[in-house]
């Protein structure tokens, strides 16, 4: 399996506690390409994103990332890949600005670069005025803010972002969508997020991709009408197939 760039997951499963959570999973997120990732609470995609970062082991299938494989991805390749899963990067006694400055360090940006990408990160998310904060101070949307530069601020390829927008105010949303929209234009970032919000990624994504019961069930074009009932019918069948089985 080879891939230049971008995210290849192929065969993906992976019990937890026993318990199936993905089932034969494939996803091919493209360079140049903002791919979503939805699906209802518990379907999996949080454990299938931990996966595509090498974060959790599947029990079958395997993931290239960034051109390796992920078990075995050196420095060069994670320089090259930004994530924010659950939890924002943030460590609360460091200010917003030290947080992303240490992202950029860990990421192999030198120290002036560094300081540089680190201010850009922080004007570009509209951060400016916390950036000498404490993080741990910060309300829940300014401090996914910040781990959002954290995680976008050494400039990445390859971009892996569950539910960036859960804490956002519309501006933010805005704001988000444009630079994942520049990363794809100016440097074929491979962008994979995953959301609740129909609309927001009907506005964000170039594909979509439906996870239900840990299984890939469908994709949904981005811009055609009644997304959300769409969305639902795949459910629904997969649901009705899945009890004649
Ligand atoms: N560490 C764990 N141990 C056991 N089961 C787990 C673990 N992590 C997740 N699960 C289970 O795996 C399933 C998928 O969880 P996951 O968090 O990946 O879903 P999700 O689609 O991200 O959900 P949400 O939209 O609610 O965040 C759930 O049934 C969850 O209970």
């Amino acid at each position: 399996m080879t891939t230049r760039a971008g995210i290849k997951a192929e065969r993906i499963s992976k019990a937890l506690d026993g318990l199936p959570v993905l089932d034969d999973v494939s996803l091919d997120v493209e360079p140049s390409q903002v791919h979503a990732l939805i699906g209802l609470n518990g379907a999996g995609k949080t454990t299938l994103m931990r996966i595509l970062l090498g974060m959790l082991k599947p029990d079958r299938g395997s993931v290239m990332l960034a051109g390796s494989p992920v078990s075995g991805a050196g420095a060069l390749p994670w320089s090259r890949v930004g994530q924010m899963l659950e939890t924002p990067f943030a460590y609360p006694e460091l200010s917003a600005r030290e947080n992303v400055y240490s992202s950029a360090r860990l990421h192999g940006m030198d120290r002036k670069t560094a300081d540089v990408s680190t201010g850009h990160a922080l004007a570009a998310l509209g951060l400016d005025q916390y950036a000498a904060k404490r993080t741990g101070t910060l309300s829940l949307g300014n401090r996914q803010r910040v781990g959002l530069a954290a995680a976008l601020v050494h400039a990445p390829n390859v971009i892996v972002l569950d539910e960036p927008t859960n804490s956002l105010d519309p501006r933010g949303v805005l704001v988000l969508r444009r630079l994942l929209r520049d990363a794809c234009r100016d440097r074929r970032a491979a962008v994979l997020v995953s959301s609740h919000h129909l609309d927001e990624v009907a506005r964000m994504a170039d594909r979509i991709s439906v996870l239900h019961r840990g299984r890939i069930i469908g994709t949904l074009l981005p811009g055609t009408a009644d997304l959300e009932r769409r969305f639902f019918d795949l459910v629904l069948e997969s649901d009705v197939q899945g009890q004649e089985q």
